[in-house]
């Protein structure tokens, strides 16, 4: 019998400590995984109310890397947790899987030291999945914190020469079908430089923090100007009209962005933009559409460039709450523009009527997966074969849109075969009178751009999204 004296006294009730950081980032993860939302849209109102409640600075920094972080090597840390734990991961709960996702990348990625890392992320797991399943999550980043990634990775990713893909798909975290179709792509644009270490720089580049960089819009705003404001920015690699930012400059706080006359796009965008106007094109120059408009990035470039010749801009979009954005992004543009809500593939205007035709279709967005870490896991391969018969339709209809002699510009933000030559060479197979426009000489300076006449971008090469564009003439 034990003395009274000798009992352990029961241990007084602690309330779990608050850390904001990780809680934001818990927060956004969920949001992301239950509402499909986007961690871009979902992280700035949740940092915004916690910097509100007293949330420092520095906090809000270690919220957003542990989010992207997460979200980024989700592939890999599921392999890693997979291995520490007992039963298949479909059997764990979803928000113990995210707060073990969040203590796997501070514990294989981030400075924080292991033991922070383990104590922090589970009294993130008392507050927000309770005590109990706080001493699972104990439980399983002890194991993880073991090793280091690197042995973690030789431990849980097939070894390359076994499955090449399989090897990838875990090591760089990616879903083994987007290995294998980003693979294809580059094989077929880069055949002498598609190699293992070629795709392994891809794939590399898909989980490296992307720059953000500004548009100038020409005759609204100049580089220098926006240099003004933000004086580390460098001038871009390829377009003249833009800035690419340090890390953690604002962009809203420069005045010609919070004015429109200047906006935060990715080069990839900005060159399809200029690369369509630039096309040398025979007769008139004065009725420019953007088929696809919404948002509105390329519709405000094209429109800044139309207004300094003397041409009128038509942005249409079949979503009236896009083609309110894009109203948004042309607003104060110098020259002639119409915004309508209208669909692509109904034209809403005569055949024939336009010089120059955009249709930036909507994609999987592989090419933007720097941008979008959570697309990757949200993607199906069935997504590729829905998007194409769109895809088919608004292409011809930007061709029937065209006037004869007149250009037509067809982009997609992924690199995807199925979305990009396939569909030009389909449509081009069913209409006479179009021929191809070599893209490569409107793109002066990049390298890599292969055999033409189409392009493709790649973050790895470019520095930019992996934008692909054909550009095609109307002959008849
Ligand atoms: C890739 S986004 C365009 C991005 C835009 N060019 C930019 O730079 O901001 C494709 C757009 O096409 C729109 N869309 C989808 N189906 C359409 C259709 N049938 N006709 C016109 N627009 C359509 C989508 O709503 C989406 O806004």
């Amino acid at each position: 019998m034990t003395t009274p004296s000798a009992k352990r006294a029961p241990r007084p009730h602690r309330r779990p400590k608050k850390d904001p950081a990780r809680i934001v980032a818990f927060r956004a993860l969920r949001a992301v995984d239950e509402r499909d939302a986007y961690a871009n849209l979902v992280l700035p109102p949740l940092l915004r109310e916690a910097e509100q409640k007293g949330m420092e600075r520095r906090d809000a920094a270690l919220a957003t890397e542990l989010v992207y972080g997460t979200l980024r090597q989700q592939g890999t840390y599921d392999a890693i947790i997979a291995a520490c734990i007992d039963r298949p991961l479909r059997e764990v709960d979803p928000p113990v899987l995210d707060v073990l996702a969040l203590g796997a990348h501070q514990l294989l990625a981030t400075r924080i030291p292991s033991h922070a890392a383990v104590s922090a992320t589970v009294e993130l797991a008392r507050v927000v999945l309770g005590d109990g399943r706080a001493k699972f999550v104990n439980a399983v980043l002890r194991r993880i914190s073991a090793q280091d990634l690197d042995a973690w990775i030789e431990q849980v990713a097939p070894p390359y020469d076994e499955d090449a893909e399989d090897h990838l798909a875990v090591v760089h975290s990616h879903p083994r079908w987007v290995v294998s179709s980003l693979w294809d792509a580059l094989g077929r644009w880069q055949p002498d430089a598609s190699g293992r270490a070629a795709v392994e720089d891809l794939l590399r580049a898909d989980n490296d923090r992307p720059e953000v960089t500004l548009v100038a819009r020409p005759g609204r705003a100049t580089v220098d100007e926006l240099r003004e404001a933000l004086p580390e920015g460098v001038d871009g690699r390829w377009s003249p009209y833009a800035l690419r930012l340090a890390e953690g400059a604002d962009p809203a706080g420069v005045t010609a962005v919070r004015e429109g006359r200047a906006g935060v796009q990715d080069e990839g965008s900005q060159l399809v933009a200029l690369a369509l106007a630039a096309a040398p094109l025979d007769g008139p120059d004065r009725v420019w559409l953007d088929g696809c408009a919404g948002p509105g990035g390329k519709a405000a470039l094209l429109g800044a460039i139309a207004a300094e010749r003397g041409a009128a801009l038509v942005a249409s979009e079949k979503q009236p709450h896009r083609a309110r954005l894009v109203a948004r992004a042309l607003a104060g543009n110098p020259g002639p523009y119409t915004v309508i809500a209208a669909d692509g593939t109904r034209p809403a205007w005569a055949p024939g009527s336009f010089d120059r035709v955009l249709v930036d279709v909507p994609c999987s967005g592989l090419g933007a997966l720097r941008r979008r870490p959570e697309a990757r896991w949200r993607r199906r391969p069935e997504d590729i074969a829905g998007f194409g018969p769109l895809q088919r339709d608004l292409l011809r209809g930007a061709i029937r849109a065209a006037r004869v002699g007149g250009v037509v510009g067809y982009a997609t933000c992924s690199p995807h075969l199925a979305e990009t030559r396939a569909v030009v060479d389909d449509v081009l197979r069913g209409e006479s009178g179009v021929e191809w426009i070599d893209a490569r000489p409107l793109l002066p300076g990049l390298p890599g751009l292969g055999e033409g006449p189409d392009v493709q971008l790649w973050p790895h090469l470019h520095g930019t999204d992996a934008m692909y564009l054909a550009l095609l003439r109307r002959t008849a």
